[in-house]
């Protein structure tokens, strides 16, 4: 049976990567989706064509790593592809940000980082060659932000820890691919706190086009896949001026 699974699926890119799939790879026996909110799991399910298996529960507790990793057990499946979108960052500095409350920022270290590489340990043993694994990272992943910092740092974990995975399986054939927006339009900015800034409202992408240029990234084995000429540009910048430079750009037109 060949499967694919996607986290963060109740809603935005990872929503979007569930509906794209069945376009994408046509040869799927079931689509297995994850996320807390589970009445939106269902609807998506009742939308699609393929198989949906929906595992409610939060990435934050260990018990849905176990429902999955036992699924996996007693199905044996081969997992074509692990879509690691479940995520949430939070505008504001780090200190008003603790104030408001103490917890949200090691809750979001706790999903943003951990719960993808738990989720990615969980599904290895079931890949195999040509497989791949889709990390969401973001255009935050390119540089340091103040306002966002703990977001961003979360995401350059995600972008280094996809590249280094991405060589240590290149030998087995399994391919790995970071997924790194600038802002999209979904609930993100709800939870996060608005988009708050000019530039970043007029360079907001739609879920369908992030998700295809991943999708299509993701065929061709792409390290990185980058949506958008002004994301290749910020991506450019961060590597070849100093990061001060850019934070100072970003602090007086980003925000
Ligand atoms: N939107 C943007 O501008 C960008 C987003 N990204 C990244 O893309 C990913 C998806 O974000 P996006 O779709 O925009 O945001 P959404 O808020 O639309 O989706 C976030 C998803 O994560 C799930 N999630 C959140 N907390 C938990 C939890 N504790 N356990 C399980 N699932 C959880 C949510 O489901 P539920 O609440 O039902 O649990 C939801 O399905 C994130 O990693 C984000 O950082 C990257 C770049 C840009
Ligand atoms: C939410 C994001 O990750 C986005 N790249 C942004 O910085 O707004």
């Amino acid at each position: 049976m060949r499967i694919a699974i996607v986290t963060g699926a109740s809603s935005g890119l990872g929503r979007e990567f569930v509906r794209q799939l069945e376009h994408f790879y046509r040869e799927l026996d079931e689509i297995w989706v994850i996320a807390r909110r589970e009445e939106r799991l269902v609807e998506l399910k009742k939308e699609m064509k393929t198989y949906v298996r929906v595992f409610a529960g939060d990435m934050e507790q260990s018990l849905v790593y176990k429902q999955v990793k036992n699924r996996l057990e007693n199905q044996n499946p081969d997992v074509r592809m692990l879509v690691n979108a479940a995520g949430f960052g939070k505008i504001g500095t780090v200190s008003d940000v603790a104030q408001e409350d103490k917890n949200l920022q090691l809750r979001m270290i706790d999903l943003n980082c951990r719960g993808l590489t738990e989720m990615t340990c969980v599904c290895l043993p079931w890949m195999s060659r040509g497989s791949r694994i889709v990390n969401l990272a973001s255009a935050a992943a390119f540089c340091p932000q103040s306002g966002f910092a703990v977001y961003a740092a979360t995401k350059s974990y995600v972008l280094s820890f996809s590249r280094g995975l991405g060589a240590e399986l290149k030998d087995k054939g399994i391919w790995v691919t970071a997924v790194c927006p600038g802002p999209v339009d979904t609930e993100f900015f709800q939870v996060s706190g608005s988009a708050g800034s000019l530039m970043k409202e007029s360079v907001m992408a739609e879920p369908y086009d992030v998700v295809r240029q991943a999708l299509l990234d993701v065929r061709e084995k792409k390290e990185l896949s980058v949506y958008g000429a002004a994301m290749k540009g910020a991506e450019a910048a961060a590597k070849l001026l100093p990061h001060s430079l850019v934070m100072k750009a970003m602090e007086k037109w980003g925000r």
